[in-house]
């Protein structure tokens, strides 16, 4: 039994609103430690809201939500949370390598006096090797396929060490072989009791390792449990396809997330 500050997110009655418009009707989820919980749906459903609302990164307009105990305002201890937003995003026209954008997942743990220490170096090395791209270390990011870009966002989460991955469709248009080392690499940090929640449009490679099926329908939860599996969805009355993602028009941040409005 876990105490309320170890729950990880804690949502009740959550809404959001953009310009009027109701995108989340009344939410209500609880993400405990442990679990691998698939947030899935339709395109347009509310899922990618859902994760920002879930961070603090969108406001709601209604209701409540914790992060292990905190109003996302009062949250202090972001290392504990590994954020993969849907794509890179590089600002500023400014060339950053790939171990650059790996390191800033270690922001978190620093103090602001302390350089970067051995456990740093390490993090950011270990991470690379998990997703296969320490031989790119020095290459501009802006030089990697959409695929190893994804990888490289893993990594950042990864090399910071947190309690909790939120990973907004991690294998949305990537390859293949991405879609199964993210697998892999999900099943080892299941395997250390780490706690996940993802958006996915189809779980493909990634069903064996997830806990629990959230389905949102139209900003609310339309299924809890299980994850669905693709047969028994697609025989069930009112089932809805989903669609490969469409091309995104917004990107998620990459550095300052915590605070980034959208
Ligand atoms: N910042 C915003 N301002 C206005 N409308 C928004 C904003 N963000 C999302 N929306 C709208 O909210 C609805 C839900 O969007 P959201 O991205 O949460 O859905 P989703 O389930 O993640 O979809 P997808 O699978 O396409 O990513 C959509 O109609 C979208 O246009």
């Amino acid at each position: 039994m876990y105490g309320m500050s170890e729950t990880a997110f804690a949502m009740t009655n959550g809404r959001v609103s953009f310009d009027g418009k109701p995108v989340l009707r009344g939410i209500d989820l609880t993400v405990c430690p442990g679990e691998v919980v698939a947030l899935l749906g339709a395109n347009g459903s509310g899922k990618s809201t859902l994760v920002r609302a879930l961070l603090g990164l969108t406001p709601l307009t209604g209701g409540k939500t914790l992060m292990y105990g905190s109003p996302p305002g009062r949250f202090r201890d972001w290392w504990r949370i590994g954020y993969v937003p849907q794509r890179l995003q590089v600002g500023g026209g400014v060339p950053a390598t790939v171990r650059e954008v790996v390191a800033s997942g270690r922001i978190a743990r620093q103090s602001r006096l302390r350089r970067t220490s051995a456990a740093d170096k390490a993090a950011v090395s270990s991470a690379l090797e998990a997703v296969r791209l320490a031989d790119r270390a020095g290459d501009p990011v802006q030089s990697l396929s959409g695929g190893q870009q994804q990888r490289v966002l893993i990594a950042r989460a990864l090399a910071g060490e947190p309690d909790t991955y939120v990973m907004d469709e991690p294998t949305a248009g990537v390859d293949a072989e991405t879609q199964q080392l993210l697998a892999d690499t999900l099943a080892d940090l299941v395997l250390g009791g780490k706690t996940v929640v993802l958006v996915a449009h189809e779980l493909g490679p990634l069903e064996p390792v997830i806990t629990r099926g959230v389905v949102i329908r139209e900003g609310r939860v339309a299924h809890d449990g299980r994850p669905p599996r693709p047969e028994g969805d697609c025989a069930r009355p009112g089932h809805e396809h989903q669609h490969p993602h469409a091309a995104e028009t917004t990107a998620g941040p990459l550095t300052g997330w915590q605070g980034e409005p959208r």
